[in-house]
């Protein structure tokens, strides 16, 4: 009961975030209210203590293969790391807030104007860590592709070809996410 609340609304403040995405990149209000945004999972990750973090990761290298990621995470254990600038670096979260990452699907559809972020979990020797992530994603059979109105406004037409979601998900897993084999079988122009 708790759980479905819960998700409920996760699910409505990830449509209100969406709703001021498409407004900021000048697109309808309910431009994500679709397909786009069909599939939500919530999961739930634990990263056991570990006696020395230099031989494990807790979750490798990624870009979330969804439109956005919401994440809640104790503010209190880090944990989290951004790749920026060929390097990593963690960061500090406030009490209950909510971390909103940008996944692939959001900088194709986009068209580039914004980046799936990349990142990764390390462990630590001196807590268990837990989080709540919840995925919003197209549905499988969804075709991701820049809106239309962003290709055209600036004459740089589309930088991502349309591809099924289930095609892209397939090879997104099988890979474990990296960057690089999606571009190549995408033909990514970036
Ligand atoms: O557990 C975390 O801190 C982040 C998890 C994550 O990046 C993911 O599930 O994609
Ligand atoms: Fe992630």
């Amino acid at each position: 009961e708790i759980v479905g609340a819960y998700v409920v609304a996760l699910k409505g403040m990830g449509m209100k975030i969406l709703e001021n995405i498409s407004e900021g990149l000048g697109l309808e209000k309910d431009f994500f209210a679709n397909e786009l945004t069909e599939d939500n999972i919530l999961t739930i990750n634990h990263y056991p203590i570990c006696p020395d973090p230099s031989l494990t990761i807790g979750l490798p290298k990624h870009k979330d293969p969804t439109l956005i990621n919401i994440v809640q995470a104790p503010a209190d254990i880090p944990g989290l790391q951004l790749f920026k600038d060929e390097q990593w670096f963690g960061f500090e979260t406030a009490p209950n807030a909510f971390l909103v990452f940008v996944g692939n699907q959001l900088e194709v559809v986009s068209n580039g104007k914004m980046k799936g972020v990349v990142h990764r979990v390390v462990t630590n020797s001196n807590n268990a860590r837990t989080t709540a992530v919840f995925f919003v994603s197209p549905s499988m059979e969804c075709i991701v592709k820049p809106a239309k109105a962003l290709s055209e406004a600036e004459d740089c037409g589309p930088l991502y070809k349309a591809f099924r979601y289930k095609d892209y998900f397939d090879i997104h897993t099988g890979h474990d996410g990296d960057r690089d084999a999606i571009l190549e079988t995408y033909d990514f122009k970036i």
